[in-house]
């Protein structure tokens, strides 16, 4: 038997791979979910006019191992139909922006710009280029992104491109987030012995190999060129059709079912939820860190503290309706840098992603993560989000109509910070579950990537490396 805990796509995902290694039929895998809902933070909703609000995740990267795992689930669940690709050369991948000194400025996005001198940068880019091959390194186990960013590549780089980028996917603070979460390959060539250019180079060519990953899907993908794809309906549709095959391979999936205790005992695990016991041979654990933790304190403090010690960000999501075209220029959206002191952290341009039939505007601000103190006092409510989101998507894009529709989710913790240390975090949590044997095995967002298709392959590799006697 194995329990599955959470019933997020990394869950969900768990038990199909369980499935798919044939390591055990269908009835025995529980999947036990602490609410009504299946699919955690991946959220559509269809509004009038066809309308739809992604709450969560709006878009995935068909990019890398990851991008083409996530591909790989897709086509087996027969969605390939449903995918709605955004190609290289659309606006919505050529146009990201950022909002400085009260302008939206264009992020670079080809050869030719990077040897302009584009606002607000005070310098072309190639420039940056150049500053990182030369700059001194500086030895250190870890570093923030910022630091990293404006010792090797310059201060404005880090203020105007990093820091947004932070934002942009996970809500944070560049100045606390670890520079490992998205330059660990530049990170480590800098701490090497050898130079600077030999490392970079041998990284930027060295190949991860695709085999076991290969499908249909991701050669479409690749001869079509997409930049990144949502789902028929939106992303929603991930989830709910990975419910309906569990459901018909035979898994016992358990909804309104928090988990209240976990005990290790013999060889095997007791799981309690407010209404009944699951006893398994091994757990897999689909939790947000910080809801496992105090699970494991009983018996396991220690790895209950390391766990604690992956901070959460609570984010205000407004999806607003305006009744016509309002936007002056095409674009995926575009992000504030936090030296901005605006108390949003983005706008994402939903109808130039996906456009629908009607001449609608459909947006999605984001606010708060780590600024949220900052600007709401942590006080943000449905009403203080809905004007704050209303207020600067009109200032901000010259939008004189008001919204037609809207819906405001406050997200609490929803998205991990992978803080300086964070690594390290990890490989004593996986030591200590090595060490002690315990039948336990970690998936999701809070360890090895935020994104759906770091979620998913943390299930697939998680999945892989159990070894399981019963069958
Ligand atoms: C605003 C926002 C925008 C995002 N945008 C993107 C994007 O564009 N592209 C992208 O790739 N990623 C994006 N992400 C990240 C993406 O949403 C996550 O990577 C993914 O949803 C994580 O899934 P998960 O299953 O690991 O965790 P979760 O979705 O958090 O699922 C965990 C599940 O565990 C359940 N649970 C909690 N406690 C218990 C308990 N005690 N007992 C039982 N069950 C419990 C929860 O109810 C939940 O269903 C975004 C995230 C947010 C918040
Ligand atoms: C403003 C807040 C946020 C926006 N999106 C997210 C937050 C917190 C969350 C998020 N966005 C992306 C990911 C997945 C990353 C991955 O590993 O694939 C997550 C968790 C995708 C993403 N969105 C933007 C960028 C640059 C990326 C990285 C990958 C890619 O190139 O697609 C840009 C962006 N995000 C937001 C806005 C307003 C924005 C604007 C340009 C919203």
């Amino acid at each position: 038997m194995v329990t599955v805990l959470g019933g997020g796509v990394s869950g969900l995902a768990a038990a199909h791979y369980l499935l798919n290694r044939s390591l055990l039929p269908g009835e025995k895998i529980s999947l036990i979910e602490a609410t009504a809902h299946l699919g955690g933070w991946m959220k559509s909703t269809r509004r009038p006019n066809n309308v739809i609000y992604e709450q969560g995740p709006r878009t995935i990267r068909p990019k890398g191992v990851q991008g083409a795992n996530t591909l790989k689930l897709v086509e087996e669940l027969g969605l390939s139909n449903k995918v709605k690709p955004i190609p290289y050369g659309h606006p919505a991948t050529m146009n990201r922006m950022i909002y400085v000194d009260k302008k939206l400025h264009k992020l670079p996005t080809s050869m030719f710009s990077l040897f302009q001198k584009k606002e607000p940068f005070d310098k072309p880019l190639v420039f940056a280029a150049l500053k990182f091959l030369t700059s001194p390194k500086e030895i250190c186990n870890d570093d923030t992104m910022y630091n990293f960013v404006a010792r090797r590549f310059g201060k404005d780089i880090a203020e105007y491109a990093i820091s947004p980028l932070i934002c942009g996917i996970c809500a944070g603070d560049a100045k606390e987030i670890s520079v490992k979460f998205l330059m660990r390959k530049l990170f480590e060539a800098e701490q090497s012995q050898s130079p600077m250019l030999k490392e970079v180079i041998l990284n930027l060519f060295a190949k991860t190999p695709m085999k076991d990953y290969e499908s249909e899907l991701l050669n479409k993908a690749k001869e079509e060129k997409w930049n990144v794809y949502s789902l028929e309906g939106g992303l929603e549709l991930l989830p709910r059709t990975l419910e309906e095959s569990l459901k018909e391979r035979g898994v016992s999936i358990h909804l309104n079912a928090p988990c209240t205790s976990i005990t290790f005992e013999g060889n095997g695990v007791k799981v309690k939820t407010g209404r009944s016991e699951h006893f398994s041979d091994h757990l897999i654990s689909a939790l947000p860190a910080l809801k496992l933790a105090p699970l494991l304190h009983p018996q396991h403090p220690d790895l209950s503290e390391e766990l604690y010690k992956i901070p959460f960000v609570t984010v205000g999501v407004v999806n607003l309706t305006f009744p016509k075209n309002v936007l002056r220029e095409e674009a995926f959206g575009f992000l504030v840098p936090p030296s901005q002191k605006v108390p949003i952290l983005g706008i994402v341009y939903d109808s130039c992603c996906f456009p629908s039939d009607c001449d609608q505007t459909v947006l999605t601000v984001m606010m708060g993560g780590r600024f949220m103190d900052d600007h709401f006092g942590g006080k943000l409510d449905d009403a203080v989000a809905l004007q704050t989101a209303v207020k600067y998507s009109k200032e901000i894009l010259k939008i004189n109509d008001d919204p037609c529709d809207h819906k405001v989710s406050i997200l609490r913790e929803c998205i991990p910070q992978y803080v300086v240390g964070h690594d390290k975090r990890l490989q004593r949590i996986y030591k200590y579950i090595k060490d002690r044997k315990i039948p336990l095995t970690l998936v999701g967002c809070s360890y090895e990537g935020v994104g759906v298709n770091d979620a998913i392959f943390s299930s697939k590799r998680g999945i892989d490396n159990i070894k399981l006697k019963i069958v």
